[in-house]
């Protein structure tokens, strides 16, 4: 990493944090299925937050309630104050970005033109403009290009510039997703899994990444199943099973929890998400036992 991001950095935020990000209420249903229930979370200024949860959780599903990829069935969520549209682009607007947990680049275009369609948000020219290839498209042009190369220098990747993307590392593949991401200049950062599939190496440098980019004034939220990273990475975790918020705290608290560890081991506890559907199931399966047994006995 060799340089900073200019345009949209600032000096990293003082420690009092204002909330960016805000979820109030945030319920998801599919049918019959609630996926997320009731979960309030907020994302601060200068802040690494950490989403964690068993298989099935749904992180994921709360992640796309944050960037307008889903409506929430019911429930709020605004950034700086402002309830966020319920389109994409248009969240990547308000200043929210975001990676997935699979890779989703254009593996036939080169390094920096996958930066540049991150960029597209930020870009005002429209059409019409990019028709008629005028001297304010070609000036906007030029800008976004040497915007894109910081990011790339910022993340290590400006050398591969030119190289198809499809034949980066996986490593740096992830990397790039970061850097388009951050192209769009992001308030907020959420990164849905970036170090799945790494080694030891690649995760400690993503871990140094994204402390750089938290140095650069982008608040983090950060879904990870690699307990060892969320723990040294993030300010503030927030456990999410079965759709509910377990517990939220930093890390320390987190996990330490008997109710984080016994989640993740699967060992039920008294008042479990769930439990009581469990515990109808497990009735039920006891009475129909019993109904068998009898009529063999008959
Ligand atoms: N589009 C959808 N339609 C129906 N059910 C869905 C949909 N998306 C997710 N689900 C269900 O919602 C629940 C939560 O899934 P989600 O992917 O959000 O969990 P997760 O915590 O991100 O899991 P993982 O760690 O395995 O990625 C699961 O039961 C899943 O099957």
């Amino acid at each position: 990493m060799t340089t900073t991001l200019t345009e949209n950095s600032t000096a990293p935020e003082p420690a009092a944090s204002t909330t960016l990000l805000e979820a109030k209420g945030v319920i998801m249903r599919f049918g019959g299925l609630t996926a997320v229930r009731n979960v309030d979370l907020t994302v601060g200024s200068g802040e690494i937050v950490g989403l964690i949860g068993p298989n099935g959780a749904g992180k994921t599903t709360f992640f796309n309630c944050l960037t307008g990829l889903y409506v929430p069935t019911e429930g709020q969520v605004t950034y700086k104050g402002t309830v966020l549209p319920p389109k994409p682009y248009k969240v990547t607007q308000a200043g929210i970005s975001r990676t997935f947990q699979n890779i989703r680049l254009f593996s036939n275009m080169t390094v920096l033109e996958n930066v540049l369609v991150g960029r597209h948000t930020r870009t005002k020219e429209g059409l019409i403009s990019a028709l008629l290839r005028g001297p304010g498209y070609r000036r906007a042009e030029a800008e976004a290009r040497t915007r894109a190369m910081e990011i790339l220098d910022f993340v290590g990747l400006a050398a591969k510039a030119d190289r198809l993307s499809r034949n980066l590392p996986y490593g740096e593949q992830r990397k790039l997703e970061i850097a388009r991401a951050l192209a769009g200049d992001p308030g907020v950062l959420l990164l849905d899994e970036p170090t799945a599939g790494m080694n030891p190496q690649e995760t400690r440098a993503t871990q140094e990444l994204v402390f750089a980019i938290r140095d650069q004034g982008i608040a983090v939220l950060v879904i990870e199943h690699d307990m060892r990273f969320i723990f040294s990475l993030c300010d503030r975790v927030a456990c999410l099973v079965q759709g509910e918020k377990l517990v939220e705290g930093t890390p320390a608290v987190v996990q330490s929890d008997e109710r984080v560890i016994s989640a993740y081991l699967g060992t039920p506890y008294d008042g479990a998400p769930g439990s009581e559907e469990v515990a109808e199931v497990q009735a039920a399966e006891a009475a129909a036992d019993g109904a068998t047994s009898e009529e063999e006995d008959r």
